[in-house]
């Protein structure tokens, strides 16, 4: 990947003239200004899978520009070098391959001269036939019962995919209840062993590196847990398996390395859930169903490997953000899905687009002096429009939001979905237009309210408009679709990542908290007073330990 400074390209000079003469036009002044602009600003990756990014302050000029600050960053460069198996993820001397657990052409692709395909390949065939066994019932556990409920015990990457993708797949479960335990607090691990039993219980220990704290204190908590009521260790077999990159740890902690599922270094945490630690979704909703999820996301990783960036649906909106996030100084993005089963899907991109892009040093170790990584948040359609929209319609901040529905739901009762797509579409085109005071005026007057009696009341029920949004409409959240959708905004990342310099396969971020905690951890339980931090650390914790005595 070549290190190019984006703010020094000429395309970064050309966009910010342009921005001066076109920050001015409306989103309504772009429809006005072209009247075919919904085909000529969307993009599907399929019949059933559509991209409208017509309701952006955009115009075709901004695209040529940016796709020109695409080109001249060497963006088809990095894609080869990602998908190729490149050591792309510098500060950890590692490639970068989920694709290559997707990678249904089975083609080649190497790290250091070895083609990964067959080892994928045999962890898949792995974990198949494990998902047959456990979901057929012919798995017992140590009392001879059928499991029937699955924990997967991991954090971040290994946690809010699983997690997120279980969920949004629920109407296509297997016969097993899954269960997600993440946080340290007890009482995450407490509240969910309270509705199992341990003789029908499986537990999945989901760590690339089989350290990390929270997982290793939960899975420490939920084996002692087994052990005090099947008090034989050799029972854990039955009951235990690991889903890491790190053999040695596996087995140290007493798990059978019969039952680990392996990954590799080449597999970043926020991008693994097609890996082994995909193995809770693929007992939730079937192996067959894992297998469709990772052939959707190849179909997207096709889509962007080889479609010229005017075309490409990551690249497009990756580019949208990057001139909201700079030029227009938009800090955050929403996504809100309009599907009640994806409810998750917000806060599985915030780690997702966070813990990559959320980066101040380039790639040559120099402070950057522009816009990295928005800030990402969201929630369901249409639960936020009750809660948030407030500040998204007529807030001081502008939000550019991707809005995502299926045409079609999987629970078709009464007229739900026709009221939920409603809003769907209610919503992009209220953010986009808005009302004028005209509208507001004549809407008294239709009800034949007095001047007198509306006139105060007109700013307030004036919406500005202009808000821009994506909106991403398919036909059902199947697996493919959600395969597909996933990856979209992996590279969608990737691409934002590329761009602004940086290197998104990283997290040394998360390492200061970690490493304070350590230290602090000792001090909580001895007895003198703690005078080793600032003023501030050292009051909050000699206070916590006076609230303890
Ligand atoms: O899978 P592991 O090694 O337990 O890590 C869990 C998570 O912790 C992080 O390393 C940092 O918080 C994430 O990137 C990762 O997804």
């Amino acid at each position: 990947m070549k290190n190019i400074n984006p703010t020094k390209t000429a395309a970064w000079a050309a966009l910010n003239e342009h921005f001066k003469a076109i920050s001015n036009v409306t989103i309504a002044d772009h429809f006005k200004a072209d009247s075919n602009r919904f085909n000529n600003f969307s993009l599907k990756l399929n019949p059933d899978f559509l991209v409208d990014f017509s309701k952006n302050r955009i115009n075709q000029e901004t695209l040529n520009l940016l796709i020109n600050l695409a080109k001249e960053t060497d963006l088809s460069g990095a894609i080869e070098s990602m998908f190729s198996g490149e050591k792309i993820n510098v500060t950890e001397n590692r490639a970068v391959l989920h694709t290559a657990l997707r990678n249904k052409s089975n083609k080649p692709v190497l790290v250091d001269g070895k083609d990964v395909m067959p080892e994928v390949n045999a962890v898949l065939e792995k974990m198949k036939a494990f998902c047959a066994k456990i979901i057929s019932g012919e798995w017992k556990g140590y009392t001879g019962k059928e499991i029937t409920d699955v924990v997967n015990i991991g954090i971040g990457g290994s946690d809010l995919g699983p997690c997120m993708i279980s969920e949004a797949l629920a109407a296509y479960r297997t016969r097993l209840t899954p269960h997600f335990v993440s946080n340290v607090d007890g009482t995450h691990i407490a509240e969910t062993l309270k509705k199992l039993n341990p003789e029908t219980t499986l537990f999945l220990i989901a760590s690339k590196t089989f350290t990390t704290q929270e997982t290793m204190t939960n899975a420490h908590t939920a084996r002692d847990w087994f052990l005090k009521h099947a008090g034989d260790k050799a029972h854990v077999a039955k009951h235990f398996a690991a889903l890491s990159t790190n053999a040695k740890a596996v087995s140290e902690f007493g798990i059978d390395t019969a039952n680990m599922f392996e990954f590799w270094d080449w597999v970043g945490g926020r991008y693994s859930s097609w890996s082994a630690i995909g193995l809770s979704i693929a007992l939730a909703v079937g192996f067959d169903n894992f297998e469709k999820l990772l052939a959707g996301a190849y179909e997207m990783d096709c889509h962007f490997r080889n479609t010229e960036f005017s075309k490409n649906i990551p690249v497009i909106l990756a580019l949208i953000g990057i001139w909201y996030n700079n030029f227009y100084k938009f800090e955050s993005e929403a996504i809100l899905p309009y599907d009640q089963y994806m409810y998750r899907f917000p806060a599985y991109f915030q780690q997702g687009n966070m813990e990559s892009n959320g980066k101040y040093i380039d790639r040559d170790g120099n402070k950057v002096d522009y816009q990295t990584g928005p800030i990402i948040w969201g929630e369901p359609g249409t639960n936020g429009q009750h809660a948030f929209y407030q500040l998204i319609h007529q807030g001081t901040k502008v939000i550019p939001c991707d809005f995502i529905a299926p045409a079609i739901s999987h629970n078709p009762i009464g007229d739900h979905h026709a009221k939920l797509l409603s809003n769907f579409f209610a919503q992009t085109e209220a953010l986009a237009f808005g009302k004028s005071k005209e509208t507001v005026i004549a809407e008294f007057e239709a009800k034949g309210i007095s001047k007198e009696n509306y006139e105060k009341l007109v700013p307030f029920k004036v919406f500005e408009g202009n808000r821009p949004t994506n909106s991403i409409l398919v036909k059902k959240i199947t697996p493919e679709t959600l395969g597909a959708l996933i990856a979209m905004y992996e590279h969608k990342i990737f691409t934002q990542g590329v761009i602004m310099n940086i290197f998104s396969f990283d997290q040394w971020g998360v390492e200061l908290g970690k490493q304070l905690a350590g230290k602090i951890l000792p001090e909580l339980s001895c007895q003198d007073k703690v005078t080793a931090h600032d003023a501030s650390t050292n009051g909050l914790i000699n206070f916590f330990k006076e609230l303890n005595k």
